[in-house]
């Protein structure tokens, strides 16, 4: 199958509504969703001729014994026939259309979730975005593809009635007497399901996102011996789930039975009026039994029509969610001219400020220099703001105030691609792919040989626990890596950000888990790593400390001191204080 771009996107003026919006893409594929209305159009006009037909053999044939009844029996099995064929192009057309659409509203809400800054990530849950958007999605592709079909079914009434019209009169006026009563009452139906079928979708969610937790979570719970708690939270949600059902049940069963009653109000009154009429000579039999299926014919497009107000609805609810998304603009991107330059790694905060989107200020004026080759270790209590660094030096969010630089260059000058290359962040708890040890360490490098793979993993630390798994490089590592333990996966990710080769490196603990003896053993390789690169460790233990040139303490969001490990310790009292919490956190007695 060969993959296509979006033939077109939703339209970024926010002043439109949001089917106005959504045009360009229907548009996009109009040849498809014409030729499927007119074959779904032609199929009525056939449609409605039967009945025609039904009438005249009874009358002529039957009746009047003045024609041959096989020729119409023919003609309408052949007339049947066709429609049939008609029907079967026109659904074909209009589900293409349909998952076309899907196809590309789904790339566009995907693509621009890949684009979306962090702090757009900050704000919303992202379990609920891609089960909330996935089912938004097939909202509005199903009311703009299937609502232009059920308003051509809707003009069957228009073409049904002429027919009628020019066959009889007051007969026809009688056929169609209910039929606006039907209309009325299934847009009223819709109306009173509306709210209830939308809780259910978020009492769905919900169950969903509490089902997902006790998943993912399920060792916290089993530890913790809180299964109990956990399915007494499901029984709840489900409990909520059926009461909405209930709610809609009761609903339907109130309205149901009404509008499958009415066509029958219809055919007794076809049957009485007509009845009259061929009695009194003015109409035929056949007449009436057309009209009967006139009526039965006519009524599913008029319950249709309260369908496709709900489908209205709910698909401009999630046309607003998606546009939400959509109109939330990728704020980290390149400035004009990026500078595509290959980095010393010479680091400058200068005066930086920064809070994140939520309004939390984690940096309140921190200026501090790492000359190019240098290795700094900060140190710090927990909230000092030590990871919002390397964020903001990889441009993860952009600085409030101040100016972070590298090589002199402004990092909102340099283009994004070459400074995420040459700045590699390991952070302490590592993502791991779905997907081989060896595609996990070449993420960053996807042309890599196995050869530097695997000099990465040694730098790393972790070719010789690589190499004990099953299937050496090639083992899959489960769903976000689980079936490794921490201090192996942070190995793996440290290999990752290795191979790369950045002349940057900053690791955010990236050693935290890994046990104290295998971080010794991997020091020496990792101080090989660090010559010539400029390092920023975030470190906790003495031993990763040990690692650095210079240490650079925080607190509340700035610098309150700067120098070796060792003149620290002698000058800052609230370096030891620090030291000493970590420590003790590290090494329980
Ligand atoms: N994504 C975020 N959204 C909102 N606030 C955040 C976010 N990340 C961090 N913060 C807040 O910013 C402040 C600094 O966070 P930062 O992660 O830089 O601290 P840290 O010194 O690395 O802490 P730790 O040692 O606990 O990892 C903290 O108050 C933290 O709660």
């Amino acid at each position: 199958m060969s993959r296509r771009a979006p033939r077109a996107s939703i339209d970024p003026d926010v002043r439109l509504g949001w089917l106005r919006r959504a045009l360009p893409l229907v548009k996009a594929h109009r040849v498809l969703l014409i030729t499927s209305l007119t074959l779904s159009f032609a199929g009525l006009i056939v449609q409605v001729q039967i009945p025609n037909l039904v009438r005249i053999g009874i009358d002529e044939a039957i009746v009047d014994k003045t024609a041959q009844l096989g020729t119409y029996v023919w003609w309408i099995v052949g007339l049947a026939l066709l429609q049939g064929l008609i029907n079967f192009l026109a659904r074909l057309y209009l589900l293409r259309t349909a998952y076309e659409l899907e196809y590309d509203l789904r790339n566009i809400v995907y693509s621009h979730l890949a684009r979306l800054p962090f702090g757009f990530y900050d704000r919303v849950q992202t379990g609920e975005l891609m089960s909330r958007s996935g089912s938004d999605i097939r909202a509005v592709q199903m009311y703009l593809s299937f609502g232009p079909s059920i308003l051509v079914q809707c003009l069957i009434a228009v073409v049904a009635f002429g027919l009628m019209l020019s066959i009889n009169v007051p007969l026809a006026i009688v056929a169609m007497i209910t039929m606006p009563v039907i209309g009325l009452l299934g847009v009223s139906m819709r109306k009173a399901i509306f709210p209830v079928s939308w809780m259910i979708q978020a009492r769905l969610a919900h169950l969903a996102t509490v089902v997902d937790e006790n998943i993912q979570g399920v060792r916290i719970v089993k530890a913790f011996a809180a299964e109990g708690r956990q399915l007494r939270q499901l029984a709840e949600s489900a409990d909520r789930i059926r009461w909405a059902y209930l709610q809609d049940a009761r609903i339907r069963s109130r309205w149901n039975p009404l509008l499958d009653n009415l066509p029958r109000l219809g055919l007794a009154l076809v049957l009485m009026v007509g009845g009259y009429m061929v009695i009194e000579g003015s109409t035929t039999v056949g007449t009436i039994v057309a009209f009967n299926s006139y009526v039965l014919m006519l009524q599913p497009p008029f319950r249709l029509l309260g369908m496709m107000i709900m489908m209205g609805q709910r698909a401009s609810a999630s046309a607003r969610r998606i546009y939400d998304i959509l109109d939330t603009p990728s704020d980290v991107v390149d400035g004009p001219d990026p500078l595509d330059v290959p980095l010393r790694g010479d680091i400058a905060f200068t005066d930086v400020r920064f809070a994140y989107p939520n309004g939390t200020v984690a940096l309140d004026g921190v200026t501090l220099r790492v000359r190019p080759g240098e290795t700094v270790a900060v140190v710090g209590g927990t909230g000092s703001g030590k990871s919002t660094l390397g964020r903001l030096l990889a441009r993860f969010y952009d600085v409030t105030g101040g100016r972070v630089t590298l090589d002199g260059h402004d990092v909102r000058t340099l283009a994004l691609s070459s400074l995420r290359q040459q700045v590699g962040i390991v952070p302490d708890e590592p993502f791991l792919f779905s997907m081989s040890i060896h595609d996990n360490i070449a993420y960053g490098k996807p042309d890599a040989t196995r050869v530097e793979v695997a000099a990465a993993a040694v730098a790393a630390g972790a070719d010789e626990f690589i190499r004990e798994l099953p299937d050496g490089y090639d083992t899959v590592v489960g769903e976000r890596g689980y079936t490794l333990s921490g201090g192996q996966r942070q190995r793996v990710a440290i290999a990752r950000a290795l191979l790369v080769n950045p002349p940057v490196l900053v690791l955010d603990d990236a050693t935290s888990a890994i046990d104290v003896t295998v971080e010794q053993r991997i020091h020496t390789s990792l101080r090989e790593q660090m010559r010539g690169r400029t390092t920023l460790i975030v470190a906790h233990r003495l031993s990763t400390i040990g690692l650095a040139d210079r240490v650079v303490l925080m607190e509340a969001g700035r610098v309150i001191a700067d120098g070796t490990h060792a003149s620290l310790l002698e000058s800052e009292p609230r370096y030891a204080q620090v030291l000493a919490a970590s420590t003790s956190l590290e090494a329980p007695a």
